[in-house]
């Protein structure tokens, strides 16, 4: 089977400073994986060049066989860790331009998933709390059925109470054979959804598995294992 993503020696520079240092990473579909590191490792920058927003890199990455382009976008659904929306657009708006924008967006679990919230179509993203915005960005972004999902640091601004529902949206109905990409902080909150983990340190790759196996080689959860690397 195609891999979900495939990096050659990706290497991004923002001036002098070298934000992705020869990544490479090949990972499968069907699979959630967690994108760990600390600050300012690069998880950012290689969600952006995955999800063709970003091009101007030296390297090789595909995204199920496509080089970062019309073709990769069309398979790939990217929730950035900023929000988008326009303050003026009600989540009724933002669930119509998705459905013209995305052939494979599916309004009605988009509806589904809004309706879950309870804060109805009418909201405007202007008066919505960061929290509340970050639910909408996510249940517009699950709702299609692409092959590869990246997500920033999607549960961010949310409490914790939300965080549980919010993380069930994300793999809940999940399109069979997608790649679940999502970087994160929060690694206690996302340990229980994620197959395997991806660690990153100074624009570096430094660790990959399956987050079993980790576990069981270190003896300890990720969070651990996790401050353990960075210490
Ligand atoms: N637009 C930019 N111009 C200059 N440097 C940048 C820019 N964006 C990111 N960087 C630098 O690139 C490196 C990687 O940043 P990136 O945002 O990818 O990290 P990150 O792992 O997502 O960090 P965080 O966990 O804090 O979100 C950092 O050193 C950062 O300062």
């Amino acid at each position: 089977m195609t891999p979900a993503i495939e990096i050659t020696g990706l290497t991004k520079t923002y001036g002098r400073s070298v934000a992705l240092d020869g990544v490479d990473l090949t990972l499968a579909p069907g699979h959630i994986v967690g994108l760990l590191g600390e600050n300012g490792c690069g998880k950012t920058t290689l969600l952006k060049i995955l999800a063709g927003v970003m091009q101007d890199y030296d390297g090789d990455v595909r995204i199920v066989g496509h080089a970062p382009g019309p073709e990769s976008k069309a398979r790939v659904s990217f929730l950035p860790d900023v929000s988008y929306l326009p303050d003026r657009a009600r989540i009724s708006d933002c669930v119509r331009w998705y459905r013209d924008f995305f052939a494979d967006f599916d309004e009605r679990k988009a509806a589904r998933f809004v309706d879950s919230f309870g804060f109805g179509t009418d909201l405007r993203m202007k008066d919505a709390s960061k929290g509340m915005r970050e639910k909408v960005q996510i249940a517009l972004a699950m709702s299609r059925d692409a092959s590869v999902f990246l997500l920033d640091e999607p549960i961010s601004g949310v409490d914790p109470a939300a965080r549980d529902v919010l993380l069930d949206l994300i793999v809940k109905d999940l399109p069979e054979h997608a790649l679940v990409l999502v970087s994160t902080h929060l690694v206690h909150d996302l340990e229980p959804l994620l197959d395997s983990v991806v660690m990153m340190r100074r624009g570096r790759v430094v660790l990959t598995g399956d987050v079993d196996d980790l576990r069981a080689e270190h003896g300890a959860g990720l969070d651990a294992i996790f401050k353990e690397m960075h210490r």
